[in-house]
């Protein structure tokens, strides 16, 4: 059964709110307001970065907030450690996304003794898969949710233009009973329109609604004076 938390994404949208280090608009309130506009324009859920980002919009929106803790550049980074993924709980996350490779993990436990613990503690885990291999073992480690977020930045998969539809079908084809996120490089409605067709439960869209540097930089670069910059 589907846990009623991960119901109220069915079939929506989910808005990622990051702003990275050094970047004008990363603070937590900024990320607060730029949650409760997503919402007002029909988000169903909003994925964030940080602990103080996880409070802050866990204070001004209703939505379920699925949250992370970034630690580092390189490896496993996405919440790494069972101590972030508890922090990133204890800050009011409703669900958890966890990097969810097979890599070896800084505190040396696999991710099936992460998610194991953290289900003892009453947490609903995502799992951040980035190839087909991956979402087996997160399958067998019992995740709440499989999501794309990965592919393309571990190795196993192409980096594709847009999303990764393949490792999508997949997802959705071989775990009919585990809820499938897609995530990662979104840029259009008809991207989003498509990977619901394709099955997704719900997908989550970041650069192209909430990261206005980029954004900036897909029109600039088709201004005729692009090439001459
Ligand atoms: C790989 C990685 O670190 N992904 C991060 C995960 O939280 C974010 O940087 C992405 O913005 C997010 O996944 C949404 O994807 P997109 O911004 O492409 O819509």
């Amino acid at each position: 059964m589907v846990h009623e938390v991960i119901e109220k994404l069915r079939g929506g949208l989910i808005v990622s709110c990051q702003a990275y280090p050094g970047e004008p608009l990363r603070h937590p309130e900024t990320m607060a307001q730029m949650a409760q506009a997503a919402v007002i324009g029909g988000a169903v859920g909003i994925r964030c970065q940080g602990l103080a980002d996880i409070s802050a919009i866990k204070g001004q929106v209703d939505v379920p907030v699925i949250g992370i803790w970034k630690d580092g550049h390189e490896g496993v980074f996405i919440t790494p450690t069972l101590r972030h993924a508890r922090c990133c709980m204890a800050a009011g996350a409703d669900i958890i996304a966890l990097d969810a490779t097979r890599r070896p993990r800084p505190d040396g436990l696999t991710y099936a003794q992460t998610v194991a613990q953290l289900h003892e503690e009453g947490a609903l885990i995502m799992a951040d898969c980035g190839s087909m291999e991956d979402a087996h073992m997160a399958v067998e480690a019992g995740s709440d949710i499989i999501s794309t977020t990965l592919s393309g930045y571990t190795g196993e998969r192409e980096k594709t233009n847009g999303p990764d539809f393949e490792l999508l079908e997949y997802m959705v084809q071989n775990f009919p009973e585990v809820p499938v996120i897609c995530e990662g490089r979104i840029h259009t409605p008809d991207d989003l329109a498509r990977v619901m067709e394709a099955g997704a439960w719900a997908a989550v869209v970041g650069t192209a609604i909430t990261h206005p540097t980029t954004i900036t930089t897909w029109f600039a670069q088709r201004l005729p004076s692009a090439g001459m910059r």
